[in-house]
């Protein structure tokens, strides 16, 4: 019988033992609990009670794209002598998808099990709304509790008008503000994280890294690592996963610094819930809020109760997400359809369609 605590600074808890023993019995395969960092073309880095192995992946026949194992599924490893081998991946709680539009179809799982996403932005004189509220769009649709950190306080000129800015952009989405230059905030946030799964997502630029290692607590490289049990394999310690001082996991894998829109609509809804509310109550269901009588959208616009930008926003971010649902959705199809030939788009979308393109392209 393996001795789990030590997986348990990497997220492991009750729930996870209870489901790998499920799984466990369901195999015939000697397995072992392990969590999983770097994905690398078909070999995985493990995380296990004996350290980070690595390891190859078989999963049973029929597992699609999607059940390939990703930065922070758990799996059962099977320890072999001639190379330790993934057999299964537990069922995930949550998981961060990319399905960019005009990218092949195949939903790519970018990061699995997250208790929360935290949005990092900087301070800056004019922080980008439309930035978070796409990232919120992500966030919400992974299953996970949204957070967004306002990251380099010290260099901010008006803190608390920027955070109140950002608070507005974010209904129901927690906003916190650290330095790692001056370690304001930081412990604030690592109360948070702790005892939980997070995934950091953010700009080229945000403090990302920086961040990291000061909620780690020490500096969080790549670094060389040789098993323990003398079989002398070696290993990178996959700062994929990276436990922190206080409590709780950070996953920060290269892919999800440059995560891309990937929706059905939930998302969008879930970061614009002031949008839908005015939205339910214009007159018409099939309402175009450009000049239809009773358009509760036009009525909260002009009344400054609904930001133009975040009008905008929202219809980028609604136009794209249909975009992708429309891709893999036949039902998604005749709908957008029928609504662009309502609005004279529709031959303009076709042509571009026909060439492989995305319709909103350049709107
Ligand atoms: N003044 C100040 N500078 C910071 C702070 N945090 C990060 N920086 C600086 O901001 C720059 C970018 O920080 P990184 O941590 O590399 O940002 P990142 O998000 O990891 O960037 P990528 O690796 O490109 O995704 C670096 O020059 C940091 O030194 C902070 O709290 N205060
Ligand atoms: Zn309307």
């Amino acid at each position: 019988m393996t001795d789990t605590t030590d997986l348990v600074p990497l997220g492991w808890d009750d729930a996870w033992a209870a489901a790998y023993r499920e799984t466990k019995g369901a195999t015939p395969f000697a397995l072992e609990p392990g969590r999983v960092g770097r994905v690398d073309r078909g070999r995985v880095t493990v995380h296990t009670t004996a350290g980070p192995v690595p390891a190859l992946v078989r999963l049973p026949a029929g597992s699609d794209l999607e059940d390939q194992p990703t930065t922070g599924d758990w799996v059962g490893l099977e320890r072999r002598d001639d190379g330790d081998v993934v057999r299964v991946v537990l069922p995930r709680r949550s998981s961060i998808v990319r399905k960019a539009a005009g990218e092949r179809s195949d939903a790519q799982v970018m990061a699995a099990n997250l208790d929360h996403v935290l949005v990092a932005v900087p301070f800056e004189t004019r922080v980008n709304l439309s930035t978070i509220e796409r990232y919120l769009v992500v966030a919400w649709e992974s299953g996970a509790q949204p957070l967004v950190v306002l990251t380099k306080t010290d260099l901010a000129f008006d803190p608390d008008a920027t955070r109140a800015e950002v608070e507005a952009a974010a209904p129901g989405v927690g906003v916190l503000a650290v330095s790692a230059e001056t370690g304001e905030g930081v412990d604030e946030l690592a109360a948070v994280l702790a005892g939980g799964t997070t995934a950091l997502v953010g700009q080229s630029g945000a403090g990302k890294s920086t961040l990291v290692n000061a909620l780690a607590g020490e500096p969080v490289q790549a670094v060389s690592d040789t098993r323990q049990d003398g079989k002398g394999r070696h290993t990178t310690t996959a700062r994929e996963l990276v436990p922190l001082a206080d409590g709780g996991v950070l996953i920060d894998t290269p892919g999800l610094r440059s995560i891309g829109l990937h929706d059905d609509g939930e998302g969008v809804a879930l970061t614009f819930p002031d949008v839908e509310e005015l939205i339910g109550s214009c007159r018409f269901s099939d309402c175009g809020h450009v000049s239809e009588p009773g358009c509760a959208v036009r009525a909260a616009l002009e009344e400054g109760d609904l930001d133009e930008r975040r009008w905008h926003s929202w219809q980028k971010l609604q136009r794209e997400a249909e975009w992708i649902a429309m891709r893999t959705d036949p039902a998604a199809r005749s709908a957008a359809r029928r609504r662009w030939a309502a609005t004279g788009k529709v031959g303009k979308a076709q042509a571009a369609i026909k060439r492989g393109q995305d319709p909103f392209a350049r709107s």
